[in-house]
């Protein structure tokens, strides 16, 4: 059957009849600026017009082996289309394209983020003149290998050692354990011949902690593996799996002491070592990956709320009023309150992942001139931000495959895939629990701190013991956020009460910290939370200069949705510190409701704005035309088990068991 494509459906049409407000101003907005629109465009077109960057058939029909072998040429054939039109891989990654066409996990991701930015980051001045050449230009391939089958988040329980020998001046690399396997590093299974490693550093018997070796793994003509090393891939997962996730194990392998990255900590040939100015330098590769997943989780957040919101335009069910036509499905306050909340929170990490940015970029520079003053602030920002952006985009994400009824449920709606790729962003680069802990450390030390007259860096200074009462009224904005901080404030001030009532009554500090750490975990989320509002109303305060005043209004409208739901969702806390009452609740209760209506009107146009293309969307419900039963009828036809009317398995089990004696 052939399709006519409608230049866009009535539905949709009429939608986009209604926008009040300047598109292509708010798509520049999100990308960051005008010019960054513009290049994000020639890059999508130089893609488009590649037609071996897209997939004939659809990974779900492939094997293990064959997606893994079409993602490779997919990425393979990315490298050399950007090289050629005189773009990087970073320019992929920071637009998102490269990650939206390498769309379950790709075999060089983790050589263009976490190996190339170790290289970076870690390499003295000789490593890096000989290490990042090679890299950038493909000539090894590398991968990140930190853990292990026994240890993922306690990296100071890694158990592969790397032992000096000052005789050859080597380091001899060795898994003492099956536990101590290496086991989940992307593309270490079959791609990577390279890989940085983490392990356990031995001078002279006496152990010095985790620290990064870089690892040749396979020969690099035949692409065998090295002596002394066994690798493999671990396996099918939920998602991702046109990835090599990989396992290895070392057998006394030796590697040159030039090997070891030696920007921060050095080993001298006689087997001295030199610390570095801050024992957790060595991780600068995690934070800064933290900081990419927070833009990576917004973006997947963004391509799931294009799909269900379209789709909620252009699908018609029941009836509202009883005879009447059925409505659109975003007709339905429902359908708008599973939806809109989850387009403002795309909006506000899309904020906040830029303010995170800046921070790095500002310690970074710090640390470049010795300055370590600013880490504790950035590890904590990036550890509760990357846990906030991952936990709403998957279950953003989730909301938005079920608001699609059945369909979503299809992966032709590609909102599985969505779903399965970011949903690993919750345990990988630091398990969220774990990064929440990590944000509690550092609030409970800085009310600590505070107390004791100390002065507080910027995104706690909130916290401070008697903080600057707000003159804000209570229902502006800045009124809200005020309250939200109280009611932060109140939370961290609540827990180091219990903290030191449990040491107090004979606790150790750890087994208290244990014991407080359900309610710890609520604090790092609920002071990250309000980080994100703090960000969100400064930047569009701060664009209400510079941006006309249509685009103004919907950013304001997205904030004041993200804010009162955030108040909703914090009801409890905020009743019990008296920062709100039960009358200011039940206010902002019915302004979330009139705001659904208001913001409906626009929301097609809204993620029309994010512009992400229907190549890259891979989607049967969400594309820009609205042709959703076509579409989903067509992919339908591709599947394998159309190809003949009879199946073998009719002939092989059903038609023996019909004639069965049974
Ligand atoms: C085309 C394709 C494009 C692709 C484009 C890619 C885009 C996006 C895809 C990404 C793809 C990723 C793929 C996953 C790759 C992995 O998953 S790699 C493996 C990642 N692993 C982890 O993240 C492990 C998590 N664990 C940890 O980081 C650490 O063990 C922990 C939890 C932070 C604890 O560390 P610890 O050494 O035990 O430290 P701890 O005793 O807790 O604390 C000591 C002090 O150090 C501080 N500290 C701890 N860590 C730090 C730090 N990092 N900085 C500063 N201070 C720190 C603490 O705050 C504490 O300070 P004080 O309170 O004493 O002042
Ligand atoms: C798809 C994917 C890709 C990955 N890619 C890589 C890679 O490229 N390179 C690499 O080195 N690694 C990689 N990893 C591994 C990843 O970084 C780890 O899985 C992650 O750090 C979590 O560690 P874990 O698996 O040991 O979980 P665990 O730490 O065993 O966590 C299990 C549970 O224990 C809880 N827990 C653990 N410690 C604490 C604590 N201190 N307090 C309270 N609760 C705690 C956690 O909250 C969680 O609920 C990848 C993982 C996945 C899923």
């Amino acid at each position: 059957m052939s399709v006519v494509v409608p230049e866009c459906c009535d539905d949709l049409k009429r939608e986009r009849g209604r926008c009040l407000f300047n598109k292509e101003e708010l798509t520049n907005i999100l990308d960051g600026g005008p010019k960054l629109t513009e290049k994000r465009r020639r890059i999508e077109k130089m893609l488009i017009n590649t037609p071996e960057l897209f997939d004939d058939v659809s990974p779900d029909y492939l094997s293990h082996e064959d997606r893994y072998s079409n993602e490779l040429r997919k990425a393979t054939q990315l490298m050399t289309t950007l090289e050629k039109n005189g773009f990087t891989y970073n320019d992929a990654v920071t637009t998102g394209t490269g990650l939206w066409l390498l769309m379950d996990g790709n075999p060089l991701s983790l050589h263009i983020s976490m190996f190339l930015d170790t290289i970076k980051g870690q390499s003295n001045p000789q490593q890096l003149q000989e290490w990042l050449p090679l890299a950038e230009k493909f000539k090894i391939i590398g991968t990140y290998a930190q853990t292990e089958l026994g240890h993922g988040t306690f990296v100071r329980g890694l158990e592969t050692t790397a032992t000096y020998d000052s005789t050859t001046k080597e380091f001899v690399l060795h898994s003492p354990t099956i536990t101590a396997t290496k086991w989940w590093p992307g593309a270490l299974g079959k791609t990577s011949n390279h890989a940085v490693v983490m392990a356990q550093l031995y001078l002279g018997g006496k152990c010095y902690g985790p620290h990064i070796f870089m690892v040749q793994l396979r020969d690099l003509e035949t692409h065998r593996t090295l002596p002394g090393i066994v690798v493999g891939e671990i396996g099918p997962r939920l998602g991702m799996n046109s990835n090599d996730n990989g396992f290895l194990q070392f057998n006394h392998h030796r590697i040159p002491l030039t090997n070891m990255f030696m920007k921060h900590s050095q080993v001298t040939e006689d087997g001295k070592y030199v610390k570095p100015l801050h024992s957790k330098l060595s991780y600068g590769t995690m934070v800064q990956t933290r900081v990419g997943i927070v833009y990576h989780a917004s973006r997947e957040l963004s391509r799931a709320l294009i799909i269900a919101i379209r789709y909620s335009a252009v699908r018609h069910q029941s009836e509202m009023v009883p005879g009447d036509p059925e409505p659109q499905i975003l007709d339905y306050q429902t359908q708008q309150y599973k939806l809109l909340p989850h387009l403002a929170s795309f909006f506000a990490l899309r904020f906040s992942a830029r303010a995170l940015l800046e921070v790095f970029i500002g310690t970074s520079a710090g640390l470049g001139s010795g300055k370590m003053n600013m880490l504790p602030e950035l590890h904590a920002l990036s550890s509760g931000l990357k846990a906030v952006a991952t936990n709403d985009a998957v279950k953003g994400t989730d909301i938005c495959r079920l608001a699609c009824g059945g369909h979503g449920y299809l992966s032709s709606s590609n909102l599985p895939r969505i779903y399965t790729a970011i949903a690993a962003g919750i345990t990988y680069e630091g398990e969220n629990t774990v990064l929440f802990l990590q944000v509690a450390r550092y609030l409970i030390k800085s009310f600590r701190a505070s107390s004791q007259g100390q002065t507080l860096p910027f995104s706690v200074s909130y916290l401070r013991v008697q903080p600057p009462s707000s003159h804000a009224p209570l229902m502006s904005d800045r009124g809200l956020v005020d309250a939200l901080g109280a009611g932060v404030r109140w939370m961290v001030g609540e827990a180091e009460r219990r903290l030191q009532q449990l040491v107090d009554s004979g606790h150790s500090p750890h087994a208290a910290w244990n014991a407080c750490s359900v309610h710890l975990v609520q604090c790092a989320d609920a002071h990250t939370r309000y980080y994100i509002c703090e960000q969100f109303v400064d930047a569009v305060s701060k664009l209400g200069e510079t941006v006309s005043s249509g685009v103004h209004e919907v950013l304001r409208q997205l904030c004041r949705l993200y804010i009162l739901h955030r108040v909703i969702q914090t009801a409890g806390i905020l009743l019990r510190c008296g920062a709100v009452d039960g009358k200011a609740l039940t206010s902002i209760e019915e302004e979330e409701c009139h705001l659904l209506a208001t913001l409906r009107i626009q929301a097609v146009s809204i993620v029309d704005a994010i512009d992400i293309k229907d190549v890259f969307l891979k989607s049967t419900l969400g594309a820009w035309d609205g042709n959703v039963y076509q579409r989903i009828y067509e992919e339908a036809q591709k599947s394998p088990l159309n190809k003949s009317d009879v199946t073998q398995g009719y002939y092989q089990y059903l038609r023996p068991l019909m004639k069965a004696n049974l």
